[in-house]
């Protein structure tokens, strides 16, 4: 019940729909039996038992027949268009909901949530609320008040013969409440969480096919994946033979109505003086447990539905109830461009250690500030609370003296551009790619930010120029290619403020000089944060921070840094060692 109300939070203006069908099929369920009824007292009729034979009763029985099943036909009919048209309402405003608030999630929350599982998420359980409102729901009505009427008429027609036909009842209920209680509950659990984990890491290795083809490997190298397919079926055969025997039982018992009903009529033959009205209620009674064999199946089906749309709801609600980025009730504007770390402290969900424990530093307006450090020492936690992809625990990220959770967010992006290792283009046009974000700049801007971030020679070496469409018709652009298209938009953007997350990281040394030139471009004149594993790329900046273990160990220009021996003097050294280091023989370091 409360699954339904869940769901009819969605249906908007067609909220009335869902009682409605539910109504509509419960009084359809119950017309459905009247023909049954009629169907008696015509041959009650057809064979004088217990009274006069009247033509004109007969015909009218009939008449009554056709017309209730007709009816039944209708209104049941009625009730699944009624259904339809709540199922869509609600599958769309679920979708719409949760898409609305996934752009309102931190960026953060994309590293944690792959796609694969938010598309999951989204489109599996919108359409499992749907298959349970338009087909299963109508049934449910159905489900529950055929047998409760059937069981009422077997026993105002004869009571003798509606015991025997309670006993299969009672077993099959019995052994229905074993098979659905609590096991059954967490098994929809699990099985909804085993099939998300089974779509990530499907998605996963399609996305590792080219590594896992140069390796010669096969699906068992894509460990993860091989394991969630492995415990999925593990648990959902575990089940299965849970069930095999009880439903096995169940299925013969309430198919076998007729081997309780036959002994018991009888037994009253021999002791009723009317056989004949036996022999018409045992005739009646052979009619309606088909009836009851339904109503169990269908109710048994029904459960495990409702379980399922029960778990779907959930889960959909844990993604449109999230936390969303908070914004402040009076956002305010940048008008400075110094960004100031006050004693911040971060730590991601879930995790024991901080990311970031109490960083504070300070970085000029046009002025550069490098981080660097260990792998996992938390440099690009530090840089991602800039534009928001997280938001500090304790202690604050200001932008012009502002709080960052204080400004507008659409602000924010605006004054922020973020260049990160794994760069994205659309496939779509390379002019729709460098335009992304800015869709009303000129073609001359365009063309600008081109030449400025060296990516004249990518766009004259294609047929169609800009207007070549990436990743289709085998147009494809080196990494080093495709980092250049991503400066160039981040030039064209020409925000005030810019994160570089390893943007040279795994380029080659010529794409590496341009990309180093277009960097250049797009940092001049701006403040800038900086994160480099390669030393010479930090050491022209105007601070370099040293962080250890999610805390700044040491700070100051390169010279600075050098003559203090510290840890960033021994990382220079390493540094320069790593680069004098060929395979096979040391070269002299020039
Ligand atoms: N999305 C995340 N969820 C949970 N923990 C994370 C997440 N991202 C990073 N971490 C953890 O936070 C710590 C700091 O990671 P971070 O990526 O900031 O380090 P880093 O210095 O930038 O490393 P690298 O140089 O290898 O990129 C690490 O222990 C890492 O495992």
């Amino acid at each position: 019940m409360n699954t339904l109300l869940k769901l009819q939070n969605y249906a908007g203006g067609r909220k009335i729909f869902l009682p409605l069908s539910l109504f509509l099929s419960a009084i359809s369920s119950l017309t459905g039996m009247l023909p049954y009824i009629f169907i008696w007292f015509i041959i009650k009729e057809l064979f004088h038992i217990e009274g006069d034979y009247s033509q004109v009763g007969i015909t009218t029985y009939a008449w009554w027949a056709v017309g209730t099943a007709v009816g039944s036909v209708v209104l049941y009919f009625t009730a699944l268009t009624l259904s339809h048209l709540v199922a869509f309402r609600v599958e769309t405003t679920m979708r719409w909901r949760a898409m609305q608030k996934i752009v309102r999630m931190p960026l953060g929350f994309f590293d944690n949530n792959s796609s694969g599982r938010i598309r999951k998420i989204i489109d599996d359980n919108a359409s499992i609320t749907h298959t349970f409102l338009a087909h299963q729901l109508p049934d449910l009505a159905g489900s529950v008040l055929m047998p409760l009427t059937a069981i009422v008429l077997i026993f105002v027609f004869d009571w003798r013969l509606g015991l025997a036909c309670l006993v299969p009842i009672i077993i099959a209920m019995a052994l229905m409440s074993f098979m659905m209680g609590n096991k059954g509950k967490k098994f929809m659990e699990n099985y909804m969480t085993s099939l998300e984990d089974m779509n990530t890491e499907a998605v996963e290795y399609v996305r590792g096919i080219p590594v896992v083809k140069v390796f010669q490997q096969t699906v068992f190298s894509f460990k993860n994946f091989h394991n969630s397919i492995i415990s999925y079926k593990q648990m959902v055969f575990e089940y299965t033979k849970t069930w095999e025997n009880p439903m096995s039982v169940t299925t013969v018992v309430i198919n076998g109505f007729v081997f309780f009903l036959v002994p018991v009529a009888v037994l009253l033959i021999g002791y009723s003086g009317n056989y004949a009205l036996v022999l018409l209620n045992l005739f009646l009674y052979i009619l309606l447990t088909p009836v009851f064999s339904q109503g169990i199946m269908k109710s048994m089906y029904m459960n495990q539905a409702l379980g399922q749309a029960k778990e779907a709801v959930n889960r959909m609600e844990s993604l449109i109830n999230a936390e969303p980025l908070q914004s402040s009730v009076n956002p305010k504007s940048i008008t400075k461009y110094d960004i100031c770390f006050k004693n911040v402290s971060f730590s991601y969900p879930g995790a024991a250690n901080k990311a970031v424990d109490s960083v504070s530093f300070t970085i000029p307006e046009g002025k550069t500030i490098a981080l660097v450090g260990a792998s996992g020492s938390g440099k690009t936690t530090i840089a991602r609370l800039v534009p928001r992809f997280w938001d500090a625990d304790t202690g604050q990220v200001c932008i012009g003296g502002t709080d960052v959770k204080e400004i507008d967010h659409k602000e924010l992006m605006n004054h922020v551009s973020f260049v990160f290792q794994n760069t994205k283009l659309f496939k779509t046009s390379l002019l729709d790619n460098i335009k992304y974000g800015n869709p009303d700049v000129s073609v001359k801007a365009v063309e600008r930010a081109v030449d400025l971030a060296q990516c004249r020679e990518i766009i004259n070496k294609l047929s169609n120029g800009l207007d070549t469409k990436i990743g289709v018709e085998g147009t494809y652009l080196s990494g080093g290619e495709q980092q250049r298209i991503v400066l160039a938009r981040a030039i064209l953007k020409d925000a005030p403020i810019v994160v570089l997350d390893e943007a040279t990281a795994f380029t080659d040394p010529e794409n590496e000089h341009l990309i180093q030139k277009a960097l250049g471009k797009l940092t001049k004149g701006k403040t800038v944060l900086l994160i480099a594993h390669r030393l010479t790329s930090v050491m022209d900046a105007d601070i370099i921070l040293v962080i250890d273990e999610s805390k700044i160990a040491e700070q100051g220009s390169h010279h600075e840094l050098l003559n203090k021996e510290g840890i960033y003097s021994k990382m220079w050294n390493e540094y320069q060692q790593s680069i004098k280091w060929t395979i096979g023989k040391e070269t002299q370091y020039v």
